[in-house]
């Protein structure tokens, strides 16, 4: 018996829109991104996927997505666990920062460290920064656990627990499960699904309303390394987009 995964990167932000790093600041969706996101659930629909169940992280990009894409698939009913554990990674002192600007201040090598490598977070946010979370309610419950800044290895070690207690009994229990999140934390889910070397994954980028399919076995390993988009030239074309963002 293969049990079916749906990896789900929100649409379009605003702040992907205007090329700001963005990470745990909660911005929505662009019109575009509600488009894309809309586009994601018929994508689902003419391939006869159907989710059982939606994990979310608690951020309203990815939240608004799973509803669009859940309404347009006629499954917004289904029961949602949202969790901060597939929020986007802490962007740190980047929040808020340009890419291109960044980019051109900080030179290539700097820049691409801070943004793919697998163990280099980027400096901390300070608390009193308008773009930090130290005060959101959302997070009160996480005392030491609150970020001020994650590299991709940070991210998997918070993702795993949910992945772990969340995600993996939904599936066992036979639902498809569709997680809607956001680049780095759906990053996170593939290395660890994949087995992507802490290098490797440097090249994995995941585009805005692609759905990303897995058929896992009993031991929760992909039958086909990578899974499959259902749209998969698209998918690969804004992929290419969002490794060269800065450029
Ligand atoms: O937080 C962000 O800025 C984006 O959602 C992901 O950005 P990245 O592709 O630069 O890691």
């Amino acid at each position: 018996m293969t049990h079916t995964l749906v990896l789900l990167r929100h649409g379009e932000s605003e702040w992907n829109a205007k090329n700001l790093f963005t990470g745990w600041v909660d911005v929505d969706l662009t019109e575009k991104g509600r488009g894309e996101a809309v586009a994601g659930g018929q994508q689902l629909v003419d391939a006869g996927i159907l989710p059982d169940v939606v994990h979310t992280s608690l951020q309203r990009r990815a939240i608004t997505t799973a509803h669009l894409a859940l309404d347009a698939a006629d499954r917004h009913w289904i029961p949602v666990r949202r969790s901060w554990r597939l929020n986007e990674r802490h962007y740190g002192a980047l929040q808020g920062k340009d890419k291109k600007q960044t980019l051109e201040q900080y030179g290539e090598e700097q820049f691409m460290t801070w943004r793919r490598s697998f163990d280099v977070p980027p400096p901390p946010l300070d608390d009193s920064d308008d773009y930090s979370q130290a005060g959101d309610p959302r997070y009160a419950d996480l005392g030491d656990e609150l970020p001020r800044t994650e590299c991709l290895k940070d991210v998997i070690a918070r993702m795993l627990p949910h992945w772990e207690s969340g995600v993996v009994p939904d599936l066992q229990a036979g639902h498809t499960v569709l997680v809607a999140a956001h680049g780095n934390s759906l990053r996170a889910i593939v290395k660890h699904l994949d087995g992507i070397s802490d290098d490797d994954i440097a090249g994995l980028n995941i585009p805005t309303g692609m759905p990303l399919v897995y058929e896992l076995d009993d031991e929760m390993r992909p039958t086909v390394t990578g899974g499959r988009y259902l749209d998969p030239e698209a998918a690969a074309e804004a992929a290419a987009a969002v490794a060269n963002q800065g450029r």
